[in-house]
């Protein structure tokens, strides 16, 4: 049964609601066979299949056509689209377009936008619209140029101005909120005030759920945020297989007969 929104929004299970990101639909189909939740189509796609430094290169385009695939793997899970940097905020007509389209083109059941002041207004707009937003706070990597990666809200101020940004997104209508790399006990603070759902990474164990880019998550990256727990080790299991396939190319071993055909009327010809 595909999770909904309100089944995210409802908190019930008594157990944290688990999220992965996924780029592609074979992930997509790995991810949801196995329960998770909600599949987030993170703009980190941009760093894990784009090979960029950050996330600020991702376009509209690329978010839709990966959300595109995963919205074809995923059969149960809630599928999020992350809004990329500068397709949202400064215009609201743009913003509800390209946040439209990961809807209406892309198949998926709600967008994710990384939250300041400025997304208040549009968070109220896009939710009234019928686009579920998932709120996104602390550390907000399309902000890495004035934020760098480090730990957020950790003066008095800036987890009291935290705190009163989560409300007012729970106010303006996101059905959830991740908080990124924030101190154990303040996101365990903004859980306790709201009533929507927060979806921790780097944020302890008290949020409602938690999230994690899944190359991290399986040992496929190469390097990995302090946040990280691999529970596999994809990339070397993918590494030895393919040395395997290049010592059976190279020694002659690869193909054998069995992957090998021939039409038995034409065996005379050759
Ligand atoms: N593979 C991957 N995993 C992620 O979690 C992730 C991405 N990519 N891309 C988008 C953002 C960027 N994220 C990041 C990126 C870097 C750090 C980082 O450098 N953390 C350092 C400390 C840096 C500092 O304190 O300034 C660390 O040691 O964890 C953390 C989260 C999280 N997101
Ligand atoms: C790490 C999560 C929350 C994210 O925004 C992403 O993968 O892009
Ligand atoms: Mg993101």
């Amino acid at each position: 049964m595909r999770t909904t929104v309100r089944d995210v929004l409802s908190k019930a299970g008594e157990e944290p609601i688990t999220m992965l990101t996924a780029y592609d639909a074979v992930t997509a189909e790995i991810v949801d066979e196995r329960g998770v939740d909600v599949i987030l189509v993170g703009d980190s796609v941009g760093n894990t299949a784009h090979g960029h430094e950050t996330t600020l290169p991702v376009t509209v385009d690329q978010m839709a056509d990966h959300t595109t695939a995963v919205a074809r793997g995923a059969e149960d899970a809630l599928v999020v689209a992350d809004m990329p940097f500068l397709s949202y905020g400064h215009d609201d007509k743009e913003s509800i377009e390209n946040a439209g389209r990961m809807l209406k083109e892309a198949g998926a059941h709600a967008v994710k936008l990384e939250s300041g002041p400025h997304t208040v207004e549009l968070t109220e707009k896009l939710s009234h619209l019928g686009i579920p937003v998932m709120a996104h706070l602390g550390l907000t990597p399309q902000s890495v140029n004035q934020q760098g990666y480090a730990l957020q809200g950790t003066s008095e101020e800036a987890a009291d101005r935290m705190l009163e940004l989560a409300a007012a997104h729970e106010d303006a209508g996101a059905f959830s909120l991740v908080l990124e790399r924030v101190p154990a006990p303040l996101a365990a603070r903004i859980t306790d005030a709201l009533e929507i759902p927060t979806i921790g990474i780097g944020a302890g164990p008290d949020c409602d759920g938690q999230v994690l880019v899944v190359d991290d998550a399986v040992g496929l990256s190469d390097w990995t945020p302090s946040f990280v727990e691999e529970f596999g080790n994809v990339r070397e299991a993918m590494g030895d297989a393919i040395e395997s396939y290049t010592e059976a190319v190279e020694s002659g071993e690869f193909p054998g007969a069995e992957h090998s055909e021939g039409v038995e009327e034409l065996d005379e010809l050759y």
